[in-house]
C-alpha cells in the first residue's frame, strides 16, 4: 500500500491480466473499472493535494507514497452503478416489504463526485446491539451466495466490517445449513445484505433468499449481479488482499467456491461504496466454520438475552452486561462474539481459565493489565483505516492521516507497558501474548515515527487538545514551509487571544476565548454578576447563543481570524501529510503486526473483563467432563438484576439421565432455572467462571432454547406455530451433544393436542444423548420417568401457609428444585378463585379435575419389573461414569461404591422381592 516497491503486486501484463482488467471487468463497458500503474494514474480520480491546492502556493506534487498507493490500486472511476443490479430488482425488493431507511455507510470516504455511499440504517441495527451497541455498532457487510442445480444447499457468505479490517469467510453444506447461516448472520448484525440478482429472480425469491428477508427485514438487500460472484476473482482477491500471517487460509478456502464468490462480489462492493481499495497485503482473512464454536440460534440468544434484554433493549440486564467490564472496543466486541459463538475445545477453555485463575491470584498482574489495557484505542478501526487506500485525496483525508498516524504512535507508545506487566506471568496464554509482543516491528515502526513525529505527540481527548497535536505533530525543521506555516498559525491563534482581551477591556466584560469544531474560535461569558452595558449585550456581538449561565458569542474580527486560522492550518495539514504518507509508506510493510497487538488486547480485555466479573460475584471455575453438574447454581442475570443472591439450586444431567422434566406452578422459578443452567453453560464454554460452588460441563455443541414468548401481542394460532416452528428446527438439527432447553410446550393449542404434542417431542428428544431440560405445566407427562430409566422428574416446589384471621390460602415460592413431579394440582383453579369466577364454578371445576387427575396417577406407577429394570440401568450408567471420571482416592470410592449398592438396593425393595448383590459387588 505505502510502498513504491513494485515486487509486491507489480505492474507486469501478467499482474495486469490477473488483477486488473479481468474478464469481469471487461464485460462491463459501461464501467471504467481500469488498473492503473502509477505513470498512467487517473489526475481526476487521483488528483495531488498539491496540484489541487495551488492557492497554497508551495506547488507540492504528491508524495511518493501516493502513486505507489496506485501500484497496487484497483481503481474503479464508477460513473453508473452497474454492478449492482438493476432496478426491477430493487423494487421486487420493496415489494418485499423491505422499506430500506438509508444513510451513509460508516467509513465510506463519500467525497464529492462519487457515487453516494448509502445502505439502510435499520431498527434492527440499531436495536439489536442495545448494551453492544457502542462497541458493536452495525457496520458489517455481508454478501451470500447459493450454489445453483446440484449445489443448491451449498452456501458461501463473506463478511467484512467496516471497522474492522478482517475478512471473514463461512461456507456450509450441510443439512442444517439454511440455519446455521441464518445464525452466522444474526450475529454479524449485518448493515446491509448483498445477494446475487438471480436469488430474487422475477419477484420469486429462493428459499434462502426469503429465509433471509423474513429473518432481516430491516436490513438493507442489495441485488449485486450474478457475475460478480467469481470464484475465481474471489481467491485472487484473497491471494493480493490477505496479510502474509494469514497466508494459510488461502489452503483452507480454495476449493470452497462459494465463499470465495461471496468474497468476491463483496470486496468489489466495497471499493465501489467506501471509494477506497484495500492495501495489498494488508487484509486479516479467516475461515471459520462451524465446526469450532457452539451453534446458538438467534432465537435461542433471544431468549436467553445474551447481549439484549427483552423488555428494554438499552438495558444492561443482560449476560454481555453482566460480563462486560472490558475496557476497549475490541474487548467488548470479542466478548460478545463469544458470548454469541462459544468455543467447544476444552484445551482453549482450560487455557482461558487459567489465565484467569492467574489474573485473580496476582493482584499486581490484574491491575497493572487493567491500566495498561484501558488506554488502548481501537486498533482494529485503525488498522481499517491504515490498510485502506482512499481514490481521492482531499484536505479531510490529510487530516484524518495526520490522526491516525498520531493514533499508530500513541498505540506503539503503549507497548512497552504491556510487555513490562506481562514480564513474569506464569500460564501459557498470557505467555504467548508475552512473546508475540515481543516482535520487534513494534519498537522499528515507532522509532521511525519519531524520525518525523515529535517525541511528545499523542493521542488526547478534545477537539482543540487534537487540533494542536495534528498542527504540531510532524518534528520541526523537516519542511521548512511547514515550519512557517505553523509559526503563522501560532501567531494568529496569539492574536486571537489578544483579540478577546481587548474587547472584554473595552466593555468591561469578563471573557474568555473558547473552542468547538463547529465554530472554530469564539468567546465565552458567564452571566453571573455581570452588568452589561445599557442593559444588553453590544451590537458588535453575534451569532449569539445562550447555554445556561453562559453566553458564547463572536465578533466580525474573530471570524475573519479563524478564517485566517483555517487556512494556516489546510496549508499546515497539507505539508504534514505529505511528511505523515512518505512515513507511512517507509513503515508500512511492518504494519500487520498490529493484527497480533489488536488480538492481544482485544483478548486480555475480555479475560480481565472476566476476572473482574468474579470480583464482583462469587464465581468458580468449571470442569469439563462428560456430566452436567452444578452446586448451588445461581442465575447470573437475575443476581446482577435484585442485587443480592438469588436462591440457588444443583443440576445433574448425565448421560444416563439426561431428559430432566420440571414442573411447578406458575411463578415458582421453572423459568429461571432452565435459563440459569443454559446461561451457565455458555458462560463455561467461552472460558469464564460460573456463579456456583462447584460446576462440571460436558461441552455442547449446540444450545437449543424454546421458552415461550409472553402472548400479549401474539394470537393463539400464531404463537402455536412459532412453537412448531422452533420445535422443528431443534429436531432437525439437535446432536448428541447438545444442550436442549425447552419451556412450556404446546402452550398455543388445547390441552390434549397439546399434552400429545409434549409427549412425543420427548420421546423422540429422550432417545437421543443430547441433554434436554423440559419444563412443563402437563404433569401428564411425569409418568415418562416410569417408562423411560434415562427421564427424571424435578419439580419447583411451593408452600402453603393459611391466614389465622382470614382463612385464606396464599402460596410461599421457595424456588427450590426437588426430586419428583410437583405435588402442586389445579394452580390454575386457585388463579380462577382470585377472579370473579363463581364459586360453584369453582368447586365443580375442583371436583372433575380431581377425579381426571387420579385416573392418570394410576397410570403412573410402573410395574415392579420395570422398576427393577430401572434400578439396574441407573447402577451401570453410575459405574460407568464413575469408571471415565473418577479422581476419588481407592478408599473414597470404595465408599461411594458402597453408597451405589445401597441406593441399588433400596430401588430395589421399592420394585418388589430382592435380588442378590453379589454379582454387582464382584
Ligand atoms: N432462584 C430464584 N431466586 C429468586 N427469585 C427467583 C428465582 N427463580 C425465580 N425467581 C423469581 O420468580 C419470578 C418467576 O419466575 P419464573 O418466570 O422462572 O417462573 P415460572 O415457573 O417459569 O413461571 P411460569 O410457569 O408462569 O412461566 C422471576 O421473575 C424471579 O423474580
Amino acid at each position: 500500500m505505502f510502498s513504491s516497491s513494485t515486487d509486491e503486486v507489480g505492474d507486469t501484463p501478467e499482474c495486469r491480466e490477473t488483477w486488473g482488467v479481468s474478464p469481469m471487468d471487461r464485460s462491463e463497458p459501461n464501467e471504467t473499472t481500469s488498473y492503473c500503474p502509477p505513470s498512467t494514474s487517473s489526475s481526476s480520480s487521483h488528483q495531488s493535494l498539491g496540484e489541487g491546492n495551488s492557492s497554497s502556493g508551495h506547488g507540492l506534487s504528491l508524495p511518493r507514497m501516493a502513486s505507489g498507493q496506485l501500484h497496487h490500486s484497483y481503481t474503479l472511476n464508477r460513473t453508473s452503478s452497474s454492478l449492482l443490479a438493476t432496478t426491477s430488482d430493487s423494487s421486487s425488493l420493496r415489494s418485499r416489504g423491505v422499506t430500506p431507511k438509508l444513510r451513509r455507510t460508516p467509513g465510506s470516504a463519500g467525497a464529492p463526485g462519487t457515487h453516494p455511499a448509502r445502505t439502510p440504517l435499520t431498527d434492527h441495527t440499531v436495536t439489536s446491539c442495545s448494551s453492544a451497541t457502542s462497541t458493536c455498532g452495525a457496520s458489517v457487510i455481508v454478501a451470500v451466495v447459493e450454489g445453483r442445480g446440484l449445489a443448491r444447499g451449498e452456501i458461501g457468505i463473506a463478511s467484512l466490517n467496516l471497522k474492522c479490517p478482517e475478512l471473514i469467510l463461512s461456507q456450509f453444506a450441510d443439512t442444517g445449513a439454511y440455519a446455521k447461516v441464518i445464525t452466522k448472520m444474526h450475529i454479524l448484525v449485518p448493515l446491509e445484505i448483498l445477494m446475487p440478482d438471480t436469488a430474487s429472480e422475477k419477484g420469486k425469491g429462493t428459499k434462502l433468499f426469503n429465509l433471509i428477508t423474513e429473518n432481516f427485514p430491516g436490513v438493507a438487500f442489495t441485488a449485486i449481479q450474478r457475475k460478480y460472484f467469481n470464484e475465481r476473482k474471489g481467491l485472487e482477491y484473497i491471494q493480493q488482499l490477505c496479510a502474509p500471517e494469514f497466508g494459510t487460509v488461502i489452503m483452507e478456502v480454495q476449493t470452497k467456491y462459494y465463499c470465495l464468490a461471496a468474497a468476491a462480489a463483496l470486496l468489489k462492493y466495497l471499493e465501489f461504496i467506501q471509494n477506497s481499495v484495500y492495501a495489498a497485503k494488508s487484509l486479516k482473512v479467516t475461515f471459520k466454520g462451524s465446526e469450532q464454536t457452539a451453534m446458538i440460534d438467534s432465537a435461542s440468544a433471544t431468549n436467553l438475552e445474551l447481549v439484549v434484554n427483552n423488555r428494554d433493549h438499552r438495558s444492561e440486564h443482560t449476560l454481555l452486561g453482566v460480563l462486560n467490564h472490558t475496557k476497549t472496543p475490541g474487548g467488548a466486541r470479542r466478548l460478545r462474539s463469544n458470548i454469541l459463538e462459544p468455543l467447544v475445545d476444552v484445551d482453549t477453555i482450560n487455557i482461558r481459565l487459567d489465565t484467569i485463575q492467574e489474573l485473580l491470584q496476582d493482584e499486581e498482574l490484574f491491575f497493572g493489565l487493567k491500566n495498561a489495557i484501558g488506554h488502548f484505542l481501537d486498533i482494529d478501526q485503525l488498522l481499517s483505516v491504515l490498510v485502506q487506500i482512499p481514490k481521492q485525496e482531499t484536505i479531510q483525508v490529510a487530516e484524518a492521516k495526520i490522526t491516525h498516524v498520531i493514533q499508530l504512535k500513541h498505540t506503539l507508545d503503549l507497548v512497552p507497558r504491556l510487555r513490562l506487566v506481562l514480564k513474569n506471568c506464569k500460564t501459557a496464554l498470557l505467555k504467548a501474548y508475552s512473546t508475540s509482543l515481543e516482535d520487534n516491528r513494534f519498537d522499528m515502526i515507532l522509532a521511525q515515527i519519531k524520525t518525523v513525529i515529535n517525541e511528545d505527540t499523542t493521542y488526547l481527548k478534545g477537539s482543540l487538545n487534537m487540533r494542536t497535536q495534528k498542527c504540531y505533530a510532524v518534528r520541526p525543521n523537516i519542511n521548512e514551509f511547514l515550519d512557517i506555516a505553523r509559526r503563522a498559525y501560532t501567531e494568529i491563534v496569539d492574536d486571537i487571544a489578544g483579540l478577546v482581551n481587548q474587547t472584554g477591556e473595552k466593555y468591561g466584560l469578563p471573557m474568555r476565548t473558547s473552542f468547538s469544531t463547529a465554530r472554530g474560535f469564539f468567546i465565552q461569558m458567564k452571566l453571573e454578576g455581570v452588568v452589561l452595558p445599557q442593559g444588553r449585550l453590544p451590537p458588535e456581538f453575534i451569532k449569539v447563543t445562550k447555554h445556561k449561565n453562559n453566553y458564547g458569542f463572536t465578533i466580525a474580527d474573530l471570524m475573519k481570524m479563524n478564517d485566517r486560522c483555517d487556512e494556516a492550518l489546510r496549508e499546515i495539514f497539507h505539508m504534514s501529510y505529505v511528511v505523515t504518507c512518505q512515513l507511512l509508506s517507509t513503515v508500512h510493510e511492518h504494519i500487520h503486526c498490529l493484527y497480533k497487538l489488536s488480538d492481544a488486547v482485544s483478548m486480555l480485555d475480555m479475560l480481565l473483563s472476566l476476572a473482574n466479573a468474579c470480583t464482583i460475584s462469587d464465581y468458580v471455575r468449571p470442569e469439563f467432563t462428560d456430566t452436567l453438574a452444578i452446586k448451588q447454581g445461581r442465575h447470573p442475570i437475575l443476581e446482577r438484576i435484585v442485587g443480592q443472591q438469588p436462591i440457588s439450586n444443583n443440576s445433574y444431567i448425565s448421560e444416563g439421565s439426561n431428559f430432566v422434566i420440571i414442573t411447578g406452578p406458575n411463578m415458582s422459578g421453572k423459568s429461571t432455572y432452565l435459563k440459569q443452567v443454559a446461561l451457565c453453560q455458555i458462560m463455561a464454554q467461552i472460558g469464564s467462571f460460573v456463579p456456583a460452588e462447584y460446576a462440571s460441563f460436558r461441552v455442547a455443541d449446540q444450545i437449543f432454547t424454546r421458552i415461550g414468548v409472553d402472548d400479549d401481542f401474539e394470537t393463539n394460532s400464531s404463537t402455536f406455530m412459532l412453537e412448531m416452528k422452533e420445535i422443528a428446527y431443534i429436531i432437525h438439527n439437535v446432536s448428541d451433544r447438545s444442550l436442549i432447553i425447552i419451556d412450556e410446550l404446546g402452550r398455543g393449542t388445547s390441552a390434549e393436542e397439546g399434552i400429545g404434542i409434549c409427549h412425543t417431542v420427548c420421546e423422540f428428544l429422550l432417545s437421543l444423548k443430547a441433554f434436554t431440560l423440559f419444563a412443563t405445566h402437563y404433569l401428564e407427562l411425569c409418568h415418562l420417568e416410569s417408562l423411560y430409566p434415562n427421564v427424571e422428574n424435578q419439580h419447583m416446589e411451593v408452600q402453603h401457609t393459611r391466614s389465622r384471621d382470614t382463612g385464606a390460602e396464599s402460596v410461599v415460592y421457595t424456588y427450590l428444585l426437588n426430586r419428583g413431579c410437583s405435588e402442586e394440582r389445579h394452580y390454575g383453579l386457585r388463579a380462577a378463585e382470585m377472579t370473579a369466577l363463581p364459586s360453584n364454578i369453582i368447586q365443580e371445576s375442583k371436583i372433575i379435575a380431581s377425579k381426571v387427575s387420579q385416573q392418570l396417577l394410576a397410570k403412573h406407577h410402573s410395574d415392579p419389573e420395570t422398576q427393577r429394570q430401572r434400578a439396574v440401568y441407573h447402577l451401570a450408567t453410575r459405574l460407568m461414569q464413575t469408571a471415565r471420571n473418577s479422581r476419588l482416592d481407592p478408599e473414597s470410592l470404595r465408599m461411594y461404591l458402597k453408597g451405589l449398592k445401597k441406593q441399588y438396593e433400596a430401588e430395589l425393595q421399592a420394585a418388589g422381592p430382592s435380588e442378590s448383590m453379589d454379582t454387582e459387588e464382584e
